[in-house]
C-alpha cells in the first residue's frame, strides 16, 4: 500500500470506527439503562459542547453541521417519542419524516461545502439566514398545503429506478446522491480528515433514516455518532496542524520535541541540511525551492534502520533512530544521501505537475531538459556520555558543520574529522543543472 493510500485511510479511520460502533450499538440493541440514558441526552450535549468548541476556534462550518444534524434529530425525535408513547404516529408524521429525509442531506451538503469566510459575523449571519429561509419556506408550505406537499414529496418520479428495498421517498435518495457526489468531489480535490468525516457522516444519516421508527435508539445513536465524527475530525485537523509540517507532510518540530522527551537510553540523532539552498532559491525561485524541500522530505521519509524524519525548520531536517547505535545508522544515512543526490527534479510549471507517482516517474525519465538535482549534508551523533538530547543535537549540528566544511554531500559523525568519514562524493557545486 502506498504511503498516500495509508495517509488517506487515516483520514477516514476515526469516522469509520465511530460509524461501525454506532451501527453495532443500534442493531445489536439490548443496551443497558446507562447507555439508553446516555444516548437520550448525548445529541443535545454534543450540540452544546461541540458547538461551543467549534465557535471558540472559529469553525463555523462544523458548528452549523452539528446544528443541521441536531435539527433533523430534534424533529424526528419528537415524532418517534410520540409514536412510542401512543402506539400511533402524529398526524403530520409522514410529512415531517419525508421533509427531513429530503432537507437533511441537502442542508448537510450545503454547509459542508460552504467554505468559511474570514469574517466571522458575516459567515454566521449568512449560514443562519440559509437555515432560517429554508426552514421558514417549508414550515409555511407544510402548514398551508400539507396534503399537496406530502404528495409532491412522496410521488414516484422515476418508475424504472424504484426498487423494493427503498424505504425513503425517491427525492430523498436523489438528495443523498447529490450530496454524496458533491462531498466526494470535495474530498478528492482537498483530502482532509474533515472532508472524509463529512462523507462518512452522510452515509450514517442515510442508514439511520429508514430505521427512525422501527429501531429503538437508531436515531439517537447515529446522530450522536455523526456529531462525534465531526468533532473528532476537527480535533484531528488541529493535531495535524500542530504536529505536521504543511509543506513537506513530515512531522514538524513540535512532534520532534515531543518524541525527544520519550527517548530511551540509546539513540542516534542526525541533522540533514540541503546544500547551497540559498543559491538554489536565488537561481530558481522560492516555488522551486519548496519543490526541492518536498523532494528531499520524500526521500528522507524512506530512511531505513527504524529512523523517522522530521522537518526541523527551514531547509534543515532531523532523523531520529531510537534504540540504535551510530554504526547501525551510518549506512542508512549514506543511502538516503545518495537517494537525494540521484533523484533529478524536473523543473516545470504548476500546470505540468504530475497527477500521480507513475506520471511523475514517466515525466522524470522522459528527458533531462530543465532538471536539477540537489545534495544534502548530514551530521550525526549518538547518545553516549552526553547528558540529554539537547547535547546530542548540538553534537550532530557540529558534525553537520564538519560535513559542510568537508565539501558537502557527505555524512559526518560527531568527533570524526575529514579522514575515515562516510563520504561517497563531495562537490563544491552540488546544485547542478543537468
Ligand atoms: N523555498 C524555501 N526556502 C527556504 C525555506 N526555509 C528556508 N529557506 C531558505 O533556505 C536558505 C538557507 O540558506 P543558508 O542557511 O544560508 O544555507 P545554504 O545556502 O543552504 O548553504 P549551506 O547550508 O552552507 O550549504 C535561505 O535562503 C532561506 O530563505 C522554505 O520553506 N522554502
Amino acid at each position: 500500500m502506498s504511503r498516500l493510500a495509508a495517509f488517506r485511510i487515516g483520514h477516514f479511520l476515526p469516522s469509520l470506527l465511530l460509524l461501525a460502533a454506532g451501527l453495532l450499538a443500534a442493531t445489536l440493541g439490548g443496551l443497558n439503562e446507562f447507555f439508553v440514558s446516555l444516548f437520550n441526552v448525548l445529541p443535545t450535549l454534543l450540540l452544546l459542547l461541540g458547538g461551543a468548541f467549534c465557535l471558540a476556534y472559529s469553525r463555523q462550518r462544523e458548528a452549523f453541521l452539528l446544528l443541521v444534524v441536531y435539527l433533523g434529530y430534534f424533529v424526528l425525535d419528537t415524532q418517534a417519542d410520540y409514536y412510542r408513547a401512543h402506539g400511533k404516529p402524529l398526524a403530520d408524521a409522514a410529512l415531517m419524516f419525508h421533509l427531513v429525509s429530503l432537507l437533511l442531506p441537502l442542508l448537510y451538503a450545503v454547509q459542508g461545502l460552504w467554505q468559511e469566510r474570514s469574517h466571522l459575523v458575516q459567515d454566521l449571519v449568512a449560514r443562519s439566514a440559509v437555515l432560517l429561509a429554508v426552514g421558514a419556506v417549508f414550515a409555511g408550505l407544510a402548514q398551508r398545503y400539507p396534503q399537496a406537499l406530502l404528495e409532491w414529496l412522496s410521488s414516484t418520479r422515476w418508475e424504472l429506478l424504484q426498487a423494493g428495498w427503498m424505504s425513503l421517498v425517491q427525492l430523498a435518495y436523489a438528495a443523498f446522491l447529490l450530496a454524496g457526489v458533491a462531498l466526494l468531489v470535495q474530498y478528492l480535490r482537498r483530502p482532509r480528515p474533515l472532508h472524509a468525516a463529512f462523507l462518512v457522516g452522510l452515509a450514517g444519516l442515510l442508514w439511520m433514516l429508514p430505521r427512525t421508527f422501527n429501531v429503538p435508539l437508531a436515531l439517537n445513536i447515529l446522530c450522536s455518532q455523526v456529531m462525534l465524527m465531526l468533532m473528532v475530525a476537527v480535533a484531528h485537523e488541529a493535531y495535524l496542524m500542530a504536529f505536521r509540517d504543511e509543506l513537506t507532510g513530515l512531522p514538524g518540530r513540535r512532534a520532534l520535541n515531543e518524541r525527544l522527551q520519550r527517548l530511551g537510553r540509546n539513540y542516534v540523532i542526525a541533522m540533514a541540511d540541503v546544500d547551497h539552498f540559498k543559491q538554489f532559491n536565488d537561481t530558481h525561485g522560492h516555488d522551486v525551492g519548496d519543490q526541492v524541500l518536498r523532494l528531499v522530505a520524500s526521500q528522507l521519509r524512506k530512511v531505513g534502520g527504524g529512523g523517522t524524519a522530521y522537518r526541523y525548520g527551514g531547509e534543515e531536517f532531523t532523523l531520529l533512530f531510537p534504540g540504535k547505535s551510530l554504526e547501525e545508522c551510518l549506512p542508512h544515512l549514506d543511502a538516503v544521501r545518495q537517494a537525494v543526490e540521484g533523484y533529478p527534479l524536473q523543473l516545470r510549471d504548476k500546470g505540468q505537475r504530475p497527477r500521480n507517482d507513475r506520471q511523475g516517474r514517466q515525466q522524470r525519465s522522459g528527458g533531462k531538459r530543465g532538471s536539477v538535482s540537489v545534495t544534502i549534508s548530514i551530521g550525526v551523533a549518538e547518545r553516549r556520555q552526553e547528558k540529554g538530547f539537547e547535547d546530542v543535537i548540538r553534537a550532530a549540528d557540529k558534525a553537520l558543520y564538519t560535513a559542510k566544511s568537508a565539501g558537502r554531500n557527505c555524512v559526518r559523525a560527531h568527533g570524526q574529522q575529514r579522514s575515515g568519514a562516510v563520504r561517497e562524493r563531495a562537490s563544491e557545486a552540488p546544485v547542478s543543472a543537468r
